[in-house]
């Protein structure tokens, strides 16, 4: 069984994948992890992320391994763990221009679509371009206002700052980020997420 939730920033997809894929036990898969992390290579080899060829290079000499864990997953490359260092404000700038690349979401869609059995997996275009097969699929949104909110609970930040932030990634993302006609559309804006889960397990066992 595979379902997917698709969503906006800081939406909730990783918090209720995380959640649901407890419930179900079966593992959870974060593709935004695999952009993340070729944002970090980039900036670490200072690689022009417009530059979708240097990019390919770049996938070919260090490739990323992303491994689901239960308590959250984790980017290898090599014998390098990267997870630590995939949630700056650096990659948050850099990784919607490595994200438009065609080749380079072909080459993170493989790497998604070697995971056997049945998993959870969130990103942007899990219903759409990568499992259209899945067997439930999820589409959550909030208001911009409440996902910074979200977020400077995480992170010490401006709220106005983060906000903005997060508008202006929603537009880098909008050409891979439609949600699939047949996903089930969430607003978590007025949601706990123990509703949000609730929601998506109901859907899921109906
Ligand atoms: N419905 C919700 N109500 C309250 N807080 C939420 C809700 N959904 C997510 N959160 C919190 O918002 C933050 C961002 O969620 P996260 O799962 O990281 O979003 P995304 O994976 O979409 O970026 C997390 O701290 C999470 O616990
Ligand atoms: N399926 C996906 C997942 C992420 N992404 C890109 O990767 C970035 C980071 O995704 P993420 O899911 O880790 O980010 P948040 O939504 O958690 O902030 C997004 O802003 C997109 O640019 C994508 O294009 N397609």
């Amino acid at each position: 069984m595979i379902v997917t939730i698709d969503g906006v920033a800081a939406s909730g997809k990783s918090s209720v994948a995380a959640r649901v894929a407890r419930e179900l036990g079966v593992p959870f898969v974060s593709s935004g992890l695999l952009y993340r992390g070729v944002a970090r290579l980039c900036l670490r080899e200072h690689v022009n992320p417009d530059d979708e060829d240097a990019l390919l290079d770049l996938v070919r000499r260090c490739p990323l391994d992303l491994r689901p864990r239960e308590q959250g997953n984790e980017i290898w490359c090599g014998h390098q763990d990267l997870t630590g260092e995939l949630h700056t404000h650096e990659v948050d700038e850099t990784v919607s221009h490595v994200a438009k690349h065609p080749r380079l979401r072909d080459w993170v869609n493989e790497q998604l679509r070697h995971v056997q059995g049945s998993f959870v997996v969130e990103g942007r275009d899990m219903g759409t371009a990568v499992f259209p097969q899945a067997n439930a699929k999820f589409y959550l949104t909030a208001s911009p206002r409440v996902r910074a909110q979200r977020r400077v609970q995480e992170r010490d930040e401006d709220i106005g700052e983060v906000e903005a932030a997060l508008r202006l990634r929603d537009e880098k993302d909008a050409a891979q980020s439609a949600p699939a006609r047949d996903a089930v559309l969430i607003d978590t804006s007025n949601l706990s997420l123990d509703d949000v889960v609730a929601n998506v397990l109901r859907a899921v066992r109906a």
